[in-house]
């Protein structure tokens, strides 16, 4: 496209040769950029590397780009680690826009993404919970300090390799211990040849299973069976593991993280600790544990969550957006072909929108007007609009499911010497933004009288 004499770019830092403003960006970028976005307003031009980018760190400019220009710029930039992730383009987070992504899309919420499908796993979602606070419970007997952060990854990790690869494997080949190392390190030929393994397992199992057994495996190469096409292309064993490598790495790093400092910040302010477990206590009685039926019940334990997600969003500049034609957001031009981040880390903490930002208050969403379901845009840790997160409802209910028990069946303290405002804080980027320490912490047995 001609680009127009009198454009009107969006503000931004000026650039160096080549790098354009890659420097400037720092360890944490949605840091850094929160820092420009103060200088030079809330929606600012870069370069990084050749790549004109564009960073909106208001909720007002947010709603413009994931409401209003939502088609404008909802596809996904082609860059060397995606393409391989996603088997060439073949899965849904990182494929540009098109007929594919939409049928894909389309498939996936219908078959994964669904209530009654994140229902049929709730059996394994119980399940693991269940295991973790029986070996908790046996650290707690002699007050053993627990590396909380290795737990709950484990724990969302055993959550998703449950549900996609089933409870039983034929001869015991499976070592599920092995696949999360290999998770943790995120090496894609390795995650492929596991992969592969577990795809062909089924392929030589024979039992028919009924239909709530099924795992995520069975209902993909139901769809290769019945030679299911997604514009034009036979679903193929490649499809079901760029959907398996989008499962594990959307799904488990982020909820694990969240599980993380969702204990870390009521650990650090014992107020809302306690009011939490008193709610749960309240509710569940003497009965030990709280089953997903009762989350709904639990309204401070969702402002916790919510609360938690403000502060420390997963993924703080959301995936990248890349945008398919000309729009204007403030008066300013974007054009064709522009990366797009929104800061929501930066949203969170927007002095406008929200009372003393940096504080830790569940309380703020007493009144019940702001949800994360990608309507109201100074609160979005899922993103908005065609790209938002879809799997919203699972990530949420291994969250609250998780953090309800934990809270129910132990009181916690800090390791001796340590005080709450020792706490560490740090933020540590990666695939999501990871708190940089373990959370350590001493589980108490909760008595119930
Ligand atoms: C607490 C948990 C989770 C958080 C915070 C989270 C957050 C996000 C965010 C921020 C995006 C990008 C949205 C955008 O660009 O506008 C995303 C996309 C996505 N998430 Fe999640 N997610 C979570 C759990 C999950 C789970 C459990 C799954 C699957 C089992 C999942 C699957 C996906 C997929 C497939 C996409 C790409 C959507 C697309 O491009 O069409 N997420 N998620």
């Amino acid at each position: 496209m001609k680009r127009k004499q009198n454009k009107h770019l969006p503000p931004g830092p000026p650039k160096l040769p080549i790098i354009g403003n890659l420097h400037q960006l720092g360890a944490l970028s949605h840091r850094s950029l929160w820092k420009l976005s103060k200088k030079y307003g809330p929606v600012i031009q870069m370069h990084l590397g050749g790549v004109p980018t564009v960073i909106v760190s208001s909720s007002e400019a947010a709603k413009q780009v994931l409401k209003y220009h939502d088609i404008d710029s909802c596809s996904r930039p082609l860059l060397t680690t995606t393409g391989k992730l996603s088997y060439n383009y073949i899965d849904i987070a990182f494929v540009p826009y098109g007929n594919y992504w939409r049928e894909m899309r389309k498939i996936s919420v219908l078959e994964l993404f669904s209530t009654k499908r994140v229902q049929s796993f709730r059996y394994i979602r119980e399940q693991e919970v269940a295991l973790l606070i029986d070996s908790i419970s046996q650290s707690s007997l002699s007050s053993v300090t627990v590396d909380m952060s290795e737990k709950l990854v484990s724990l969302t990790a055993s959550m998703a390799c449950k549900s996609a690869f089933g409870k039983k494997f034929e001869g015991n080949e499976f070592d599920e211990g092995k696949f999360h190392e290999i998770l943790l390190e995120k090496s894609f030929h390795d995650l492929d040849g596991f992969y592969q393994q577990v795809i062909d397992q089924h392929l030589k199992t024979k039992e028919t299973k009924q239909e709530e057994e099924e795992d995520i495996i069975d209902l993909l190469l139901k769809l290769e069976r019945n030679q299911t096409e997604v514009d034009g292309v036979r679903f193929s064993q490649n499809h079901i593991k760029a959907i398996l490598m989008n499962l594990f790495l959307a799904g488990v790093d982020p909820g694990a993280t969240t599980m993380i400092w969702a204990m870390t910040e009521p650990v650090r302010n014992p107020r809302v600790m306690k009011k939490a477990q008193e709610e749960i206590r309240t509710c569940v009685g003497k009965k030990g544990k709280v089953n997903e039926g009762e989350l709904e019940q639990l309204k401070y334990l969702k402002m916790v969550v919510k609360e938690t997600m403000r502060l420390h969003p997963p993924g703080p500049l959301l995936l990248p957006r890349e945008t398919m034609s000309h729009f204007k957001i403030n008066g300013y031009d974007i054009y064709p072909k522009t990366r797009v981040h929104v800061n929501i880390w930066a949203i969170g903490r927007e002095p406008d929108v929200w009372k003393s930002p940096e504080e830790y208050i569940p309380e703020r969403f007493e009144d019940g007007l702001i949800d994360f379901k990608g309507q109201n845009y100074e609160l979005l840790p899922f993103g908005a609009g065609r790209r938002g997160c879809p799997g919203i409802y699972m990530g949420v209910t291994m969250v609250e499911l998780a953090l309800a028990n934990l809270m129910l069946c132990f009181d916690w303290k800090l390791p001796s010497g340590m005080k709450e405002e020792d706490v560490d804080m740090e933020e540590v980027a990666g695939l999501a933004v990871y708190k940089k320490l373990p959370l350590k912490l001493v589980p108490v047995s909760y008595i119930y009288h």
